[in-house]
């Protein structure tokens, strides 16, 4: 049994816990930890856990803890994670990894002079089984060399503290996974343009975004991204190749026809859509822990590699201009 420890008992760090209880073989939770201890006590409450932790440093030193996932904001991923690494526990810290690139080098760097892997990013898009099949699809040839990608990601509405830039940093930076591991390749240029903003976004945000990613081996990629979008939570993929396309199909399993019209529901939310990628994600990297192998999943250099291309389009976002990605 691996006894797991979660910091950060919000919206995500919660599903995690709850996943971990009751839907992941081998996994135990022994802890969790919060800022606001409300928010602690609602989960420990709600999955009969009697060890709550003030302070997450004092998670990760319990010795009854095996291993660790952290869902605390942003900012606070690159001290818990070097942590981690220090007591040699293995961790599943939430994209993005840390708020800088050099952050996430320090981490990169931290695990190396381990000399093992034992930090995992939470990019479960990797996870998700539309993203799988045309991840397998389009390395087994079925639309030739690759040209372009075109994708969405729309979200009904985002937390009120989020910025113009956290639209690229947290929102966007999944596709800036997506594309590094669908084709491959390294973004070395990013361009972000913004139309007017919706009426609907908070003032003073930049919202929708079109970011336009230059890979090493000269793809294009385009991805909307638009966390005011309203209607639901929209999330496409489109692959153009030499001999054809490859696209996510939409999740829902039942079509409705009724009135001369046909409708298909669309997931309210991030954890209605990848509800299944959630638990592939945490079932992969538990029985990697359990079998004391190496995560297999998205390392601390994709998450380095991410901050990397975040930090150039954020740079792109203030100029209106083309931006070099430095790695
Ligand atoms: N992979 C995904 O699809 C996905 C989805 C949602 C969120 N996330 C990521 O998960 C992380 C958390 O996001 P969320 O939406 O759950 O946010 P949230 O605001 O709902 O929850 C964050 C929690 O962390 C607590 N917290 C704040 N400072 C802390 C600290 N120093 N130590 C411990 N706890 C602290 C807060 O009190 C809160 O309960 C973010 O990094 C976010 O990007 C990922
Ligand atoms: O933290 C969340 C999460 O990563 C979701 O997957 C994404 O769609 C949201 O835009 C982001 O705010």
């Amino acid at each position: 049994m691996v006894n797991v420890g979660v910091i950060g008992a919000g919206l995500m760090g919660s599903t995690h816990a709850r996943l971990l209880a009751t839907a992941i073989a081998g996994a135990e939770v022994v802890a969790i930890s919060d800022a606001v201890h409300e928010h602690a006590q609602r989960i420990a409450d709600e999955l009969d856990l009697s060890t709550i932790h003030a302070d997450g440093m004092e998670l990760i030193a319990n010795p009854a803890v095996d291993a660790v996932v952290i869902a605390s904001p942003a900012a606070t991923h690159e001290p818990y994670t070097l942590a981690c690494i220090e007591v040699g526990k293995p961790v599943l810290c939430e994209k993005p990894l840390a708020t800088s690139a050099a952050a996430a080098k320090r981490i990169v760097e931290a695990e190396a002079a381990v000399g093992h892997r034992s930090v995992t990013v939470g990019f479960m898009r990797r996870y998700d089984p539309g993203y799988a099949d045309l991840k397998a699809r389009l390395d087994a040839g079925a639309i030739g060399a690759p040209l372009l990608m075109h994708c969405a990601h729309r979200n009904p509405s985002v937390h009120p503290f989020f910025d113009s830039a956290m639209i690229i940093t947290d929102s966007a930076v999944h596709e800036i996974d997506v594309t590094r591991w669908l084709l491959g390749e390294e973004i070395v240029r990013a361009t972000v343009l913004t139309p007017t903003p919706t009426s609907k976004a908070r003032e003073g945000l930049r919202d929708p975004q079109l970011l336009l990613f230059e890979t090493a081996g000269g793809r294009l990629v385009d991805v909307e991204a638009f966390v005011s979008a309203g209607y639901a939570y929209d999330i496409r993929c489109e692959v153009v190749g030499e001999d054809g396309t490859l696209e996510l199909l939409p999740p829902a399993t039942v079509a409705l026809r009724t009135d001369n019209a046909e409708s298909q529901a669309i997931p309210p939310g991030f954890r209605e859509r990848f509800g299944t990628a959630y638990l592939h994600e945490l079932q992969a990297w538990i029985h990697s822990i359990a079998r004391g192998s190496e995560p297999d999943g998205p390392s601390a250099y994709d998450g380095f590699a991410a901050a990397a291309v975040s930090e150039a389009a954020v740079a792109s976002l203030e100029s209106g201009r083309p931006v070099d990605v430095a790695l």
